[in-house]
């Protein structure tokens, strides 16, 4: 619900207002500048400023950029705002006009909040107002009002700042965390399945962008394979379209097929190896600071919690698995709420180069023991033929969040 002539978007942040100042102002800047990118990619025009503790959208579309808004990471809440003069008359004239729009019957609450300096407290606003409304609903709407503070039935909302009020009706969820770009890369393993998309999207929601690379396992994963993960980096674009999200491709196949005829049951995990190894070539080579995977406590018998103490050694960076304790359900959930779910699981990948009998409590030693001597040169070899296949956010046509993010 929007107020009449609504022309502002209060936006919100949660983690960012508890660094110092300095910090703070630098993280409001850096999300300032992602939702301006995220309007712009969306087609919503408007001016974006940076106010300490908010960030203020102006647009003619205030619908459209509280909904753009509430994609950047970082921010928790944004309402779509009328902007007022910070005087209790020209309030006063506002909350009237929304009431005859929007208030018709039941219970309502006035909530207000001020910072700055002016010659009325909040709970000024909150008694004019609610005033107001009252006169309006009795007076021309001819209803009787009540006043419900707890828990109304309709509830109007006046934030007064030094220099300009905003008078809104609602607060749009974002999805937390930390501006994009205010932490280091990582590099993400994203294979189009449902798990890697999901982990990715978590590291970004800490502020890290994420480097997508996909391995091209030749004839265990294929053209429709490739296209999943292709499309996958391109629904997680959407919320950084102001970073490079190209999928860096690296050709695995030949890997994958010796590693298919030389190991038996530790099969996985020396895929795991080669993988992380693959990764970290890649984060050296463009400033990537950790691996991200989908990769969850016991999803599949290569993720035991053993195994994971036996494969994490092939690489000195960290490897995050921000997805470690979740619920297979929870990670759908997540999916869908932020648009990268694919329905119809794929019988490739990993699901075909698993051995009949893979080894769930492997340690270290038996998997150097059967593992190939030259591994990690194959995975050096592989990570130097990648290639970049272009990631344009516009192309995921169909990328709509089934809901708001979660
Ligand atoms: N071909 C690949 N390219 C890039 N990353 C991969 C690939 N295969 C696996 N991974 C990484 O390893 C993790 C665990 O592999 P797993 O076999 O569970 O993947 P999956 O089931 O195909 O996909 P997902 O985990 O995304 O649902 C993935 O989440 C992903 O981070």
């Amino acid at each position: 619900m929007l107020p009449p002539d609504a022309d502002a978007v209060l936006v919100r942040h949660g983690d960012v207002g508890v660094k110092s100042s300095s910090v703070q102002a630098g993280m409001e800047r850096t999300l300032r500048d992602n939702v301006a990118a995220l309007m712009e990619d969306r087609g919503v025009s408007g001016t974006v400023e940076r106010e300490l503790g908010r960030v203020i959208v102006r647009s003619e579309d205030a619908d459209a950029a509280a909904d753009a808004a509430t994609d950047a990471f970082g921010v928790v809440s944004a309402s779509p705002a009328r902007t007022v003069p910070p005087d209790l008359d020209a309030i006063r004239d506002v909350l009237a006009e929304t009431a005859r729009e929007h208030y018709d019957g039941g219970t309502f609450a006035v909530r207000a909040r001020r910072t700055g300096e002016h010659d009325f407290t909040s709970h000024d606003v909150g008694q004019d107002g609610g005033q107001t409304i009252w006169n309006v609903a009795e007076d021309e709407k001819e209803f009787a009002p009540e006043v419900d503070l707890d828990d109304p039935d309709w509830e109007v909302s006046v934030e007064v700042r030094e220099e300009e009020a905003f008078v809104f009706l609602e607060k749009r969820e974002g999805p937390g965390g930390l501006p994009l770009g205010t932490q280091a890369p990582f590099v993400a393993l994203v294979s189009g399945g449902i798990d890697s998309p999901v982990a990715a999207w978590e590291a970004m929601k800490r502020g890290s962008p994420v480097i997508p690379v996909y391995l091209d396992l030749g004839p265990y994963g294929g053209p429709d394979h490739e296209a999943r993960a292709v499309e996958t980096v391109r629904r997680l674009s959407r919320y950084a379209p102001n970073f490079d999200m190209d999928l860096r491709r690296v050709p695995a196949g030949p890997h994958v097929q010796k590693l298919g005829e030389q190991t038996g049951r530790t099969r996985m995990l020396h895929y795991r190896r080669f993988m992380y190894r693959v990764a970290e070539h890649v984060a050296e080579a463009e400033g990537g600071v950790g691996i991200v995977t989908g990769e969850a406590i016991g999803q599949k018998s290569s993720q035991t919690a053993t195994n994971f103490a036996a494969v994490d050694r092939a690489a000195a960076l960290p490897i995050h698995r921000p997805l470690l304790t979740w619920d297979k359900h929870d990670i759908i959930d997540a999916a869908k709420a932020i648009g990268t779910f694919q329905d119809a699981t794929m019988n490739v990948g990993c699901n075909r180069l698993a051995p009949d009998q893979p080894a769930t409590a492997t340690k270290f030693p038996m998997v150097k023991s059967a593992e190939p001597d030259d591994l990690f040169e194959w995975a050096a070899e592989a990570a130097e033929n990648a290639d970049v296949v272009s990631v344009d956010p516009a192309d995921a046509v169909d990328a709509e969040p089934e809901e708001s993010t979660p």
